[in-house]
């Protein structure tokens, strides 16, 4: 008998009953046939039901949950194939969208005027949505046409809602370009960077690319880096360098064109980020070292181009354009004409270096727009960074600023005319009416295909949580460990797992993990999180499998904790020549941006490592497709990896050891004297070296900025670290700058470095940091050596003298007392 008549059968007594009722309105034949079967079957049946029920509840409910279990993992599976499907038809929309509204586009802000402009300045200009008329004479108006104009009233969301499609491209694997241009003051850095309370397209881009990294089901790699062009010179602003000594201690950047044509800076740190608030971080002392002056026009002018670069790498998108892709965002110097400004010396040679750029800029983007044979990209370091993002499959955005002031006329008549130019005017003009129409046609309904596929991917995505959530319930959280092997986006650790290898049980883990020491074992939260709590059975690698479940996104290692300033986040630091501002940007983060679980996280991730090194992999496995193509992306990852990118760790370990010296040597270093970054780093002897850094800058009144040495070098060898190879574990994170013998031992567990809390080894070396002598650091000149000899000498020979003063001085005392003591009646009474 099957499950569905046996259960007929139980029931039927109970059916037979409730028909009982109804023997008001049936005859007295029925009812008493009826009760003969009850009477029947209600001794024997029921009581064998009941026994079987008794022997097979618990098989039975198992095969019933299996039987579900694996409905939910066909259902998913489609559902991931189906979102995989749709997302590629939205990549592709949005790239035909893209293209149509042309891969070079041109935007044009006006920002608003201030306070002391004056109001007739506004009949100055007649705008609407795509062009600029410009007054140049009482009867004369000149047209302006740009791809969307924003009026002065428009907020930083009105620009970012056009700036976000190409942010999303660059997540389909597209090399994009922002730009902001314009002359100085005219609100290049407010529309990149924004106000703490109004953020601009750089931290909005951020956001949103971490936002849809964690949406989508593959894994991405961030990687920060942060320059500037200045007099045609590339620096690196996350070395702290020495800005007087114009960076002569940090060693140069050079530009190199891979294999592939694509392009590579020598020697430009690449931080790897994993989320908004380390980019936040990183940003902040990026600007600081940035080079801005006063000038008549901004009082915080910007005296080079600044670029921030984002690389991706995904492994497992075959969808994406480019498994390795860059996403630029620049804040351009103010584009002025030298005359107006009345510059002389240097601001007068930084201006024409920043005109002659934005001029190279111009002609690449124009032979670019114009198809020439041609592209001058050699004629500025600017083109040359930039070559491989402009042109040839990238997307490009221009954002022209301009400032609606009388006054700025010739300005604002230059720098409408940069943008006609790279806009390519003449190349629209000869589309005819017809084409313009069915062209706008076909934006539209991209546009709204695009959308619509959205809306589609959204819905999956949230019926795959749901299954997930179903899932998790029937069979508990167990399923996450195996469904982890392909998460949103990897950490760099991750980077280096056979992830093949953690295609295994539980069991296993268990069994592993038992032999490891304590602190290399996952802690409670992160069992609880992963399921290792839970008496899970094996998992059944026969099932078909289950698609990747989303990472939460609290879950992306942040290792130092970084607490969310409200207040605006500004400090300062003059030199004699020239104002260093840092950002007053305050980007608030995002619920996205959790980091409570964090340590505990890159601890799983770390252990996780650890667990496939001590495993060896069985002799004679098959390896399925997927395995494969597992071993195929690590190689990518190793390739990757390759390319040398430093975590966000190691990189503020490093300035955190770059301030030790730099307080020893009573150096200003930038980026730490203000405080903010050490009190971002939660040790209490964090806060006291600053208060030491404070008290030498007290001191020492003219202050000069040295780079530390061999500051990049080091961050170089702790780019090695960061991959976790085997060998690399047991070997130290980074060169050791501390002498003494202690710091070399803390600076040597790297396993501790990686897994432990950061925060007691960051006590630790802090500790070991301030115990150590600031004699070495103070004698850095043979003269000063000698100089220090002679006081030493000096002061032993005045403490001898100051002791042999003590002693007579004493000696002189006893004689005294024992003279008036003699003399005195207690004695004679005594000696009496
Ligand atoms: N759209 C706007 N709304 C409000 N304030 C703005 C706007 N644009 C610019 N400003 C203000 O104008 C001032 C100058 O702007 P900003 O520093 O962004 O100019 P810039 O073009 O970057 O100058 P430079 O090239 O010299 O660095 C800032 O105080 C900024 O807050």
């Amino acid at each position: 008998m099957d499950g569905q008549s046996g259960k007929t059968m139980r029931t039927l007594p109970d059916t037979l009953s409730s028909l009982k009722e109804f023997n008001k309105y049936l005859t007295p034949s029925w009812i008493e046939s009826v009760s003969h079967i009850i009477k029947e079957l209600t001794p024997t049946k029921p009581q064998k039901v009941m026994e079987d029920k008794g022997q097979n509840i618990f098989e039975r409910d198992d095969a019933e949950s299996d039987t579900k279990v694996a409905r939910i993992q066909d259902e998913m599976v489609s559902l991931s194939a189906q979102l995989k499907e749709i997302t590629l038809q939205k990549r592709e929309s949005l790239n035909n969208y893209l293209d149509l509204k042309g891969s070079i586009r041109v935007f044009c802000r006006i920002r608003p005027l201030s306070h002391e402009q004056s109001y007739s300045s506004r009949t100055m200009f007649t705008l609407d949505e795509s062009n600029v008329f410009l007054r140049v004479a009482e009867t004369k108006r000149k047209q302006y046409k740009f791809d969307k104009v924003f009026d002065p009233s428009s907020t930083q969301g009105d620009v970012f809602s056009e700036v976000e499609p190409l942010i999303k491209s660059a997540i389909d694997g597209y090399n994009v370009c922002i730009f902001a241009y314009g002359q100085t003051g005219s609100g290049k850095t407010y529309t990149m960077e924004g106000k703490p309370t109004d953020l601009g397209v750089i931290p909005r881009g951020i956001q949103v690319l971490f936002d849809r990294a964690s949406e989508s089901n593959s894994r991405f790699l961030f990687t920060f880096s942060m320059l500037e062009i200045y007099m045609g010179n590339l620096r690196d602003l996350l070395v702290p360098g020495n800005k007087t000594n114009g960076f002569k201690n940090v060693p140069s950047l050079a530009i190199k064109t891979d294999p592939d044509g694509g392009i590579e800076i020598e020697n430009l740190v690449a931080v790897t980020v994993n989320n908004f608030q380390e980019v936040k971080r990183l940003y902040g002392v990026g600007t600081r070292l940035r080079s801005t002056a006063s000038t008549m026009a901004n009082s915080t002018s910007s005296r080079s181009h600044c670029l921030i670069r984002i690389s991706m790498t995904s492994f497992d998108a075959p969808e994406r354009k480019k498994a390795r892709n860059k996403l630029w965002m620049i804040d351009l110097g103010g584009s002025e004409r030298l005359v107006k400004t009345k510059a002389t010396g240097k601001r007068l040679k930084e201006g024409k270096a920043i005109n002659l750029s934005l001029s190279a800029l111009g002609d690449v983007i124009d032979a670019l727009q114009t198809k020439k044979p041609h592209v001058p990209y050699r004629n500025s370091k600017l083109t040359q960074v930039l070559r491989d993002s402009l042109g040839c499959e990238s997307k490009t955005l221009m954002l022209v600023h301009i400032r609606p002031n009388e006054n700025d006329l010739c300005e604002t008549v230059c720098t409408l005319g940069f943008a006609t130019r790279v806009r390519s005017i003449r190349l629209e003009s000869e589309e005819s009416p017809d084409v313009k129409a069915r062209k706008e046609q076909l934006l539209m309904e991209l546009g709204q295909k695009v959308n619509d596929l959205e809306q589609e991917c959204d819905d999956i995505r949230r019926k795959i949580k749901k299954l997930e959530d179903t899932m998790e319930h029937l069979k508990g959280p167990q399923l996450s460990v195996s469904t982890n092997i392909v998460i949103s986006r990897p950490s760099t650790e991750e980077l280096k797992i056979n992830i093949s290898k953690n295609v295994r049980s539980l069991k296993n883990h268990r069994e592993v993990s038992s032999g490891l020491p304590r602190f290399m074992k996952p802690t409670a939260a992160s069992r609880h999180r992963l399921g290792l709590n839970n008496n899970v059975p094996n998992i059944n690698r026969s099932k078909p499998p289950v698609p990747p479940k989303r990472r939460p996104s609290s879950v992306y290692a942040e290792s130092v904790r970084l607490p969310v300033n409200a207040d605006t986040w500004q400090s300062e630091c003059s030199s004699e020549c020239s104002i260093s501002m840092t950002s007053d940007i305050n980007w608030t983060p995002s619920i996205q941006d959790g980091t409570e679980y964090s340590q505990d996280a890159s601890e799983y991730e770390i252990k996780q490592v650890i667990f496939s090194e001590h495993e060896t992999p069985s002799q004679g496995q098959v390896i399925s497709f997927k395995e494969w193509q597992l071993a195929e992306l690590e190689n990518m990852q190793n390739k990757t990896e390759e390319r040398g990118n430093i975590d966000i760790d190691n990189w503020i370990h490093q300035q955190i050891l770059e301030s030790n010296v730099t307080c020893q040597s009573k150096d200003l270093n930038v980026p730490e004297v203000t405080g903010d970054e050490i009190s971002n780093i939660p040790s209490p002897i964090k806060s006291e070296r600053a208060k030491d850094c404070n008290q030498a800058q007290d001191e020492e009144s003219d202050l000069t900025l040295h780079a530390p040495p061999l500051n990049t070098k080091d961050i170089k060898q702790a780019n090695a670290v960061n991959h976790f190879s085997r060998a690399e574990l047991r070997s130290p994170p980074s060169r050791e700058r501390c002498s003494n013998n202690e710091t070399n031992k803390h600076m040597s567990e790297s396993f501790a470095y990686h897994g432990r809390s950061r925060r007691s080894l960051q006590e630790k070396l802090d500790d070991c940091m301030l115990k150590q002598p600031n004699k070495e650091a103070d004698l850095s000149t043979h003269a000063e050596i000698r100089s220090q000899e002679e006081e030493h000498h000096i002061g032993k020979l005045t403490k001898f003298f100051q002791a042999l003063q003590i002693a007579w001085a004493s000696v002189r005392l006893g004689l005294g007392t024992v003279s008036i003591g003699l003399g005195h009646d207690f004695f004679h009474s005594l000696m009496l």
